[in-house]
């Protein structure tokens, strides 16, 4: 580890406007995963800085003018922070991709998705009525319902996609007035450090932006379970969540979970008729399965195909999944990076390896690749792998692998597509892939999913709410339901000619 000591610990909390260390003076090495080197040192937190932190978020918001400023002037900042996200987008970019060890290409389009949730949030508070009026029945009363923001706000984010995932948060946090404390996943903080120093750049108020850089049983449990914490907002897998949640519930604090997924791409016959149609629907099931090396939460990890088509099909992925080039995210001409740490490849084999014992049919992949000039040796790589002759019953299918891991079963109806696509405790996201336009629709409004995309697979608009069914989460970000996560409701009932009632005799 010669090169550590070359970097500098970076102060990386941010409370109260102030840049500083750990109290406990703790750091933590940031590891590129493309080589298992680290590129920087940052502030490691525990609890003392969380509650640190909440204190100013708390003073921030009891006391400050963010809450009160006017919904114009704040849609105003949030254009402001999606404008510097766009001048610094090359170097948010790379270092996402040096972070999630993601391609930079992948890195780019992740800043254009946060610049544009940030711009989205702005639209939607500046178009928007103050209130509800509501007809109370008499001339005499005045009753209006509105929205207030709801206070302060904790967030938990993982690393697959750190900058996006603290966007869908902070984003609707601060258009609805919010002030906030935020936890990067201790591997992938450099995007969201970043973040919040765009947020002070764009004229934001000391105090309503917090970061505290550090792991998630001190800094996300202490975040969890604060009483003066009044919302948490937490992004990352079911064991997280969970404790979050019950961490969470004596304080009646209200949660919003966004975990995992194990999401079905149903694929019928008539999809793959034309030759166009079996390309594109190839070509979209490898990108649904392997971009990002698989670690997305919306990864199409379980290919649902018709039995007739199955084997050109399969053949085929199989072929162009061996020829997906890994390597280093800031190579050119790399398609597919590495895993992110050595524990989540170690998964990645564990559960292959118990697929290939429980009788699935390895068709590409199953191995790590071999070191080349792109390949660094200590990268946690793992090559795109397909296994065929998968059934419900198998642990590759029923949990989520988060790596490039596709899995494949075949049904012979359309009932029991759906079946399949439906048997997973999950519900976060599906694709049908179909040239009959009434079963498509069929089909997707049969899937307890909360997303189905139809011929098509990944996309989302921060227009549409993102979240899931079942135990891929509670709330959802994105939408207008993404800001009303973010607000308390109140109704406010004003008498303009009171008179006594009369209801006690005396
Ligand atoms: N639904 C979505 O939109 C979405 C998006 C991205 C990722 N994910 C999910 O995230 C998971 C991968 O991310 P991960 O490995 O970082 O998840 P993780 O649950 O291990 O960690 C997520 C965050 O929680 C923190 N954490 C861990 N234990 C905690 C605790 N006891 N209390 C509070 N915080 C705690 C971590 O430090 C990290 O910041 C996958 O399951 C993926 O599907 C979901
Ligand atoms: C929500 N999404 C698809 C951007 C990332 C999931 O891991």
């Amino acid at each position: 580890m010669a090169e550590s000591n070359e970097l500098q610990a970076r102060s990386t909390i941010h409370a109260g406007g102030e840049w500083r260390a750990a109290v406990s003076g703790a750091t933590r090495e940031i590891l590129d995963p493309a080589d298992a080197l680290p590129f920087a040192v940052v502030a490691e937190g525990d609890e003392k800085d969380t509650d640190l932190a909440i204190a100013a978020a708390r003073r921030a918001f009891d006391e400050g003018e963010w809450p009160r400023t006017p919904a114009g002037e704040r849609a105003a900042l949030l254009r402001r922070v999606a404008d510097l996200l766009v001048r610094d987008r090359e170097q948010l970019g790379l270092l996402e991709s040096r972070d999630a060890g993601k391609t930079v290409e992948e890195g780019r389009v992740d800043i254009d998705c946060v610049a544009d949730a940030f711009r989205y949030f702005a639209d939607l508070i500046a178009a928007e009525s103050p209130g509800r009026v509501v007809d109370a029945g008499s001339p005499d009363i005045h009753s209006v319902v509105v929205h207030e923001p709801i206070g302060v706000c904790s967030m938990i984010t993982p690393w697959n996609y750190p900058l996006l995932q603290a966007s869908w948060k902070i984003a609707p946090a601060l258009a609805a007035g919010n002030t906030f404390v935020i936890k990067p996943s201790e591997i992938t903080p450099m995007t969201t450090i970043a973040l919040i120093e765009l947020l002070v750049e764009a004229g934001l108020p000391a105090g309503v932006a917090n970061i505290v850089t550090g792991p998630g049983h001190s800094v996300g449990a202490r975040l969890s379970e604060h009483p003066d914490v009044d919302l948490v907002s937490f992004t990352g897998g079911l064991i997280s969540g969970t404790k979050v949640a019950q961490a969470a519930a004596p304080g009646v604090k209200k949660v919003a979970l966004e975990l995992g997924g194990k999401n079905p791409n149903v694929v019928f016959a008539d999809a793959c008729a034309t030759e166009e149609g079996f390309d594109t629907a190839v070509d979209q099931a490898l990108n649904a399965a392997f971009i990002h090396s698989g670690q997305v939460c919306s990864a199409g990890a379980r290919l649902i195909i018709e039995e007739s088509v199955r084997d050109r099909f399969v053949a085929e992925l199989a072929r162009r999944a061996e020829k997906i080039r890994l390597g280093r995210g800031t190579e050119d001409g790399v398609e597919c990076g590495p895993l992110v740490s050595e524990q989540q490849r170690a998964k990645v084999e564990m559960y292959v390896e118990s697929a290939l014992k429980e009788g699935a049919v390895l068709r590409s992949g199953g191995k790590r690749p071999e070191p080349s000039p792109q390949r660094p040796e200590n990268g946690y790589f793992y090559e795109p792998t397909v296994l065929d002759h998968c059934h419900r019953e198998m642990r590759v299918v029923r949990e989520e692998v988060f790596g490039p891991v596709l899995t494949v079963e075949t049904f012979r109806t359309e009932d029991e597509a759906v079946a399949l696509a439906n048997d997973t405790e999950y519900g976060l996201a599906g694709g049908v892939w179909t040239a009959d336009a009434g079963r498509a629709r069929r089909v997707a409004g049969r899937l307890r999913h909360g997303t189905i995309w139809i011929n098509d697979f990944h996309p989302y608009l921060p227009q549409a709410e993102w979240g899931g069914f079942g135990k891929s989460g509670v709330g959802r970000e994105l939408g207008p339901a993404g800001l009303a996560e973010y607000r308390e409701t109140k109704h406010v009932y004003q008498n303009l000619a009171p008179k006594p009632v009369r209801w006690f005799a005396g």
